[in-house]
């Protein structure tokens, strides 16, 4: 479903950050994204969620050439892909149901035909009890299951997550994989960006590993 033929990335007139990945993201699957601090992990979720463009090679998403892809195009292939930033980038006037409700309003859905569907979604990321309330008083892994509630609501076919687990205390971070795996049973592909040794050690999954701006994967 993404396809990446030797694509390399710089910032500006600086060195390659990431260089001659080729590799393929597949339906269904399940894969950890790592690397050291630095490595380019944000970087290659930017290029994957078509936020940034690679300044060398072919990536195709959904069958897409990105290249190719012009501006009124890219909202519909973005809504097929839920992305989970590592600031969660919530909206603090809002409160978590509304946060989350948010990208079907943004669709022009109607909230009878949503409600529903939003809080059957905070209840299973376990905020049922606290989706009246604003971001700024939830913690720090409250947001991150706000975050990941709101990507998934309209039901995309590839999960995205940059470090979800680093705000959060290792029974919660075993809490949200388990959450991560069940997602993917459904159907979902999954890709989580971390540095966590002993979260990846608990899936026997892919490790896409980059180090020096290349990648290595690990079936
Ligand atoms: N907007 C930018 N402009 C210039 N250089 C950047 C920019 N964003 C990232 N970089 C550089 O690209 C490299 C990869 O950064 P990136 O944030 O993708 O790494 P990372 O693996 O996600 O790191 P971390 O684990 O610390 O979040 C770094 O050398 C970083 O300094």
């Amino acid at each position: 479903m993404i396809k990446f033929e030797n694509v390399g990335l710089r910032y500006g007139m600086g060195p390659e950050v990431l260089r001659d990945l080729t590799f393929e993201i597949a339906p269904s699957s399940f894969q950890f994204l790592t690397g050291p601090s630095g490595a380019g992990k944000t970087s290659l979720i930017r290029l994957l969620f078509m936020s940034l463009k690679p300044t060398r090679g072919l990536i195709s998403v959904f069958g897409r050439d990105t290249a190719r892809v012009g501006r009124s195009d890219l909202p519909s292939l973005r809504r097929r892909i839920g992305v989970v930033f590592q600031d969660f980038r919530l909206l603090d006037h809002l409160t978590t149901y509304e946060n989350v409700a948010l990208p079907l309003r943004v669709l022009g859905k109607s909230e009878a035909g949503y409600r529903a569907d939003v809080v059957d979604l905070l209840q299973w990321v376990g905020l049922g009890e606290r989706m009246h309330v604003l971001p700024p008083v939830l913690s720090g892994g409250e947001k991150q299951r706000a975050a990941i509630a709101r990507a998934l609501i309209t039901k995309p076919e590839i999960l995205l997550a940059d470090e979800p687990t680093g705000n959060v205390d290792p029974p919660l971070a075993r809490r949200l994989l388990r959450l991560f795996i069940e997602l993917n049973r459904l159907g979902t592909s999954v890709l989580i960006a971390t540095h966590d040794l002993a979260l990846m050690d608990q899936v026997d999954a892919r490790r896409i590993v980059l180090a020096d701006g290349r990648i290595e994967i690990y079936e």
